[in-house]
């Protein structure tokens, strides 16, 4: 659905993100950092250690790295259990551990890896021995994404560090070229008002462009850890849109704000971490599925309603009156008709390149999908037909919450449609196969469209951009999406139960 996702890559809601990394036992930097980036992004972290680092916010005191053999079991204990979606390469330390994490890597290659070259602290002192610097170039081609920092960009290409911004951008463009990966190269050891950071590829579909982001340099000493926080939510937005423009302007915002409270903290005397959870302190819901979990909550009375109807039961079991399921139908092609351009409406408020592109071929399969209506079931039958009561209801809704103007609010009220058609096409459509008696069911291939793995794949990605909008909304649309939401669920459920109350009024 996405032009930017490369193959085999899956996009999740919650993604499994495993963190390969040193530790920091203030919490600010490494594995702390990253499990908690991971977090505040939407995923599920993991962590694998690589090296124990006694630091805190002053500075290193020593590093302690474990045989490369407990390294590997490690690495595979996690990924011998867990499908990971993603992973974060930090400090790596020496040799050995690059090589250990290679050959685990060609084994078991994720669909997505991030790699942050770490080589120096905040505070000045090495994590990565300097005869481990090219064992670490030659990691590069191997990943999707790599991070460097001024310092590191130039020791990667073997030349001096960049003074400017234009000659970072020029040493982004030479890396990627040498390696073939796409580079975030970051701004943030220069110095003026704006700090920059940029994407940019030599190759694919994106070859040869530079996606740049620069948001006002934030006036803080407590910078522990923005590079390990940084690239493992790239890893976790990534793995969830599938465009890394879009992750990175998302990260980019959310690590701006957590630069910006991160003296709230007043963690140690040296450079002190960043507010990893300012939005779930400020009140505000953390990105990912928290949000809309509630809101399927909030409507269990209505779902349970829905499997109660005698429509349900009866399109379940193969039973339903012919005339109540072509009403149903005709109806269902009508709202299609008016859904799709409601859907065309989200594209054009979405806020992000990938929900606008998300909802724009959403709008397309919906009248694919109507148009597949009158071919199959209701070709024959040409008779003009009426917008049912409860249809127009419905539709009325959609349209108020289109022209309304809050993508939020607008992309609430679509979500019900996705979603509980995939809830009541995957228990029907299941219940159908259980029945296991070989006959043959009239509603079949209906129960099938919904209980597509396609179809489910579409929802989620649905409920994932809603769960986005709320990220970004205020506590009064929050509420608005609620009641937009919840207003739709219960239009759902007068629709199916329309055609035992219309259809004989009706033709
Ligand atoms: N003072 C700051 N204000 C705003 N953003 C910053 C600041 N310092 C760093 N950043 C951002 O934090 C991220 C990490 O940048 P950088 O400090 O260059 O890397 P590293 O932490 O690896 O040394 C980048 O997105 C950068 O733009
Ligand atoms: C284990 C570990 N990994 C990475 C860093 C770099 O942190 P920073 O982002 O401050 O450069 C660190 N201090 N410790």
């Amino acid at each position: 659905m996405n032009t930017h996702v490369a193959p085999g890559l899956e996009l999740r809601v919650t993604p499994r993100v495993l963190s390969i990394a040193g530790t920091d036992p203030t919490g600010g930097a490494g594995i702390q950092a990253d499990l908690k980036s991971i977090a505040a992004n939407g995923g599920y972290g993991m962590a694998v250690v690589t090296a124990l680092v006694a630091q805190n916010t002053c500075g290193v005191r020593a590093v302690h790295t474990p045989p490369v053999e407990f390294l590997r079991q490690q690495l595979d204990a996690v990924s011998e259990d867990v499908t990971i979606d993603a992973v974060k390469i930090g400090m790596l330390a020496d040799v050995a551990v690059i090589r250990e994490v290679r050959s685990w890597l060609e084994a078991n290659r994720p669909p997505l890896v991030v790699l942050d070259p770490v080589m120096v602290a905040t505070s000045g002192d090495r994590l990565l021995e300097p005869s481990a610097e090219q064992a670490l170039r030659n990691l590069v081609p191997l990943v999707d994404l790599v991070t460097p920092n001024l310092p590191e960009l130039a020791v990667l290409l073997g030349e001096p560090p960049a003074e400017n911004w234009s000659e970072a951008v020029e040493q982004a463009r030479r890396l990627s070229a040498a390696t073939g990966v796409t580079v975030l190269v970051k701004g943030g050891h220069l110095t003026g008002e704006s700090c920059p950071d940029a994407l940019v590829n030599s190759h694919g579909l994106l070859a040869d462009t530079v996606v740049e982001f620069a948001l006002p340099r934030v006036e803080t000493s407590n910078t522990h850890g923005t590079g390990c926080s940084l690239s493992s939510a790239m890893a976790t937005v990534q793995a969830r849109t599938g465009d890394w423009a879009d992750s990175l302007a998302q990260v980019k915002a959310w690590l701006h704000d957590a630069l910006v409270h991160a003296d709230d903290l007043e963690v140690g005397a040296g450079n002190g971490p960043i507010h990893h959870f300012h939005r779930l302190f400020a009140g505000k819901a953390p990105v990912g599925q928290e949000f809309s979990r509630s809101l399927w909550q909030d409507i269990e009375p209505t779902r349970t309603a829905i499997f109660d109807l005698p429509f349900i039961e009866a399109l379940g079991d193969g039973t339903l009156d012919e005339a109540e399921f072509s009403y149903y139908l005709a109806q269902d092609a009508l709202y299609l008709n008016t859904y799709s351009r409601v859907l065309a409406r989200a594209s054009a408020l979405a806020p992000t390149e990938s929900a606008q592109l998300f909802w724009a071929n959403s709008a397309r399969v919906c009248l694919e999908v109507e148009s597949d209506l009158h071919r199959t079931w209701l070709g024959a039958d040409t008779a003009p037909r009426k917008l049912g009561p409860v249809t127009k209801g419905y539709l009325d809704h959609l349209l108020a919450a289109s022209v309304q103007g809050s993508y939020a609010v607008l992309v609430a009220a679509i979500l019900p449609c996705y979603w509980l058609y995939a809830d009541v096409g995957d228990r029907l459509h299941a219940r159908f196969l259980a029945r296991g008696d070989g006959s043959v069911h009239p509603y079949a291939a209906w129960l099938e469209t919904y209980a597509d793995e396609g179809f489910a794949a579409a929802t989620r990605q649905a409920i994932a951009f809603t769960d986005e909008a709320a990220g970004n909304a205020s506590a009064q649309e929050r509420a608005a999406m609620r009641t937009a939401f919840a207003q739709s669920s219960r239009c759902e459920l007068d629709f199916f139960d329309a055609p035992r109350l219309h259809a004989g009024a009706s033709s």
